[in-house]
């Protein structure tokens, strides 16, 4: 299979906590290759077909998975995935935006120091964060991510704000600042800035969040600029049809994230 040299995946157990917009795509995309068990709120929630189905946290790490990929919520990652890591599990954090809020960040390190396991950071709905690990040691490095989403990604945002997305004739700027507020206010639309900020460095990043009646794409924009050089990065993401805040990338990015923690061959 393209892009999977190396894997030896077959009697890999993967845990996914969520099965939304990106837990389905992901279970579709790993469940040839993986043993999978799905974590859902309650029993009433839809979860796969086939496959297992736990409750808990309690029992998803009875069922021994090898790593569990969050795909859930900031709030559901902050409260499940300490106790994952703390039985030394991995776990890939689809919502890096928890990691926005300090007093959890410091309880999910503690919690993997204290399991001997790693808190993964995919990239998510972007790209690019080899480079941009690679500008953070530099004291120069400047580095502006901007989200720019269609009005229906916004819509409860925008009508809290008292604004019709219907009748919005441009560009709409919501938000401009720190990656950790962005995360905040928008916990289910600007993980990406976090996941940028924390590649880079929250001192160095900068975050802008746009409604845009023009756009069709959730388009995110990262440039750089530092003594090494600069750089314009662009991912203009196809919305899921289930979640429009939710680029279709995410889930492909989890799964390879997920491919990659089992490679020989890592790239
Ligand atoms: N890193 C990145 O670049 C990106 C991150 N994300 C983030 O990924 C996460 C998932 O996104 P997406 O799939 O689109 O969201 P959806 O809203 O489509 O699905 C989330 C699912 O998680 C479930 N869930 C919420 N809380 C819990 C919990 N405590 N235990 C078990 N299940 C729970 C929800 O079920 P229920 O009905 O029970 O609430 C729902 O089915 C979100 O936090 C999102 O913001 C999204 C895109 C990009
Ligand atoms: O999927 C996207 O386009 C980005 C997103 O929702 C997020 O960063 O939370």
């Amino acid at each position: 299979m393209a892009g999977t040299a190396g894997v030896a995946s077959h009697l890999r157990h993967v845990g996914l906590i969520g099965f939304g917009a990106i837990g389905r795509d992901l279970h579709g995309q790993l469940r040839a290759d993986f043993d999978l068990t799905v974590l859902t709120r309650s029993r009433d929630r839809a979860g796969p077909k086939d496959g297992r189905h736990v409750h808990s946290i309690e029992a998803l790490i009875a069922a021994g998975p090898d790593l569990v990929v969050e795909a859930a919520a900031q709030a559901a990652a902050i409260e499940l995935v300490p106790a994952l890591l703390e039985a030394g599990i991995d776990v890939v954090i689809g919502s890096t935006g928890a990691l926005g809020d300090g007093a959890a960040a410091e309880r999910l390190l503690a919690a993997a120091e204290a399991g001997v396991a790693r808190l993964i950071v995919p990239a998510g709905a972007v790209g690019g964060l080899d480079y941009l690990a690679a500008i953070s040691s530099l004291a120069d490095a400047r580095v502006t991510y901007t989200s720019r989403k269609p009005v229906a990604a916004w819509a409860g945002e925008l009508a809290a704000a008292g604004i019709d997305g219907s009748r919005l004739a441009g560009a709409h700027v919501l938000f401009e600042g720190t990656a950790r507020e962005a995360a905040r206010l928008y916990p289910r639309n600007v993980n990406a800035g976090l996941t940028v900020a924390l590649a880079a460095g929250h001192g160095r990043t900068r975050v802008r969040v746009v409604a845009d009646p023009s756009v069709t794409h959730n388009t995110h924009q990262i440039t750089v600029e530092s003594a090494a050089g600069s750089a314009l990065m662009c991912f203009t993401n196809l919305p899921s049809p289930s979640n429009p805040k939710t680029s279709t990338l995410t889930a492909l990015s989890l799964a390879a994230a997920v491919r990659r923690h089992f490679a020989t061959l890592v790239i």
